[in-house]
């Protein structure tokens, strides 16, 4: 489903991610695995399209994204949930989730709001308050709601346990093995191994803007708990 080739992301003179090769399978939930600067929101940002890559390519169902904007991955079926939440602060969460899929038209929307009502209550009881009011967990759920609204065939999540109590890794789990159940191709990026590994079929090991070791979760295991001791 989608097939990143030799890809290099430089910001000014500085590289961030040379030589990036990875592959995710269609319904399979694949790991980036690295340490802080290892180089995995570049290469997720490239995918989705919010930096643009200086060399290699990414290809979606068949598709060479090069000359698509942003937008337009967005609305070819990729889902994003970026690394720090990036909620709308002032806008109602409900409006939050919604934004996610605001080219769909008003009954897929409401279909939309319902099935994740139904997965994330507390959407419902806070739907017209500021998202920037909420606490850190449940932000990282209106942004993970915001990314499923779209029902997309690919989801990318950056970080989506980053700072965040066990009670919402678990809530968040959840939602991922949900996603998963509905036959969702998932890569996500983590430092926190231990509960991305329960999640992942398959990962890829980052570190200094490449791809160090790749493979099964078992294959991947130590090392990845090595780079989240990091
Ligand atoms: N906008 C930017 N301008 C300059 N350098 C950047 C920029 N964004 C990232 N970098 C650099 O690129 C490298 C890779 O950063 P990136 O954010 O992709 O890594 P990461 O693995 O996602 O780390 P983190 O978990 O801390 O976000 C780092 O050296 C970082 O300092």
């Amino acid at each position: 489903m989608l097939a990143v080739k030799d890809l290099e992301v430089r910001y000014g003179g500085i590289t961030a991610i040379s030589g990036v090769s990875i592959d995710v399978a269609e319904g399979e939930t694949v790991l980036l695995i690295g340490a802080n600067g290892a180089g995995k929101s570049s290469l997720i940002n490239a995918i989705i399209g919010l930096v643009q890559a200086s060399h290699g390519s990414v290809r979606f169902a068949g598709r060479d994204l090069s000359a698509v904007s942003c937008d337009g991955r967005a609305r070819a079926g990729i889902g994003y949930s970026p690394e720090g939440r990036r909620v709308f602060p002032t806008m109602s969460v409900a409006d939050n989730v919604l934004s996610g899929a605001c080219w769909h038209g008003g009954a897929s929307q409401r279909q939309a709001w319902a099935w994740l009502c139904g997965i994330f209550p507390i959407l419902k009881e806070r739907a017209s308050q500021p998202a920037g009011q909420l606490s850190g967990g449940q932000q990282q759920i209106v942004a993970l709601a915001r990314a499923m609204s779209s029902f997309p065939k690919l989801l990318l999540l950056d970080e989506p346990f980053l700072g965040l109590a066990p009670v919402w890794i678990a809530q968040i789990s959840e939602a991922i093995r949900h996603m998963q159940q509905r036959g969702t191709t998932i890569l996500m990026t983590e430092q926190m191994a231990r509960p991305a590994l329960k999640l992942a079929t398959r990962g890829y090991v980052m570190r200094g803007g490449e791809v160090r070791r790749s493979g099964t979760v078992a294959e991947i295991r130590d090392v990845a708990l090595a780079e989240e001791y990091l």
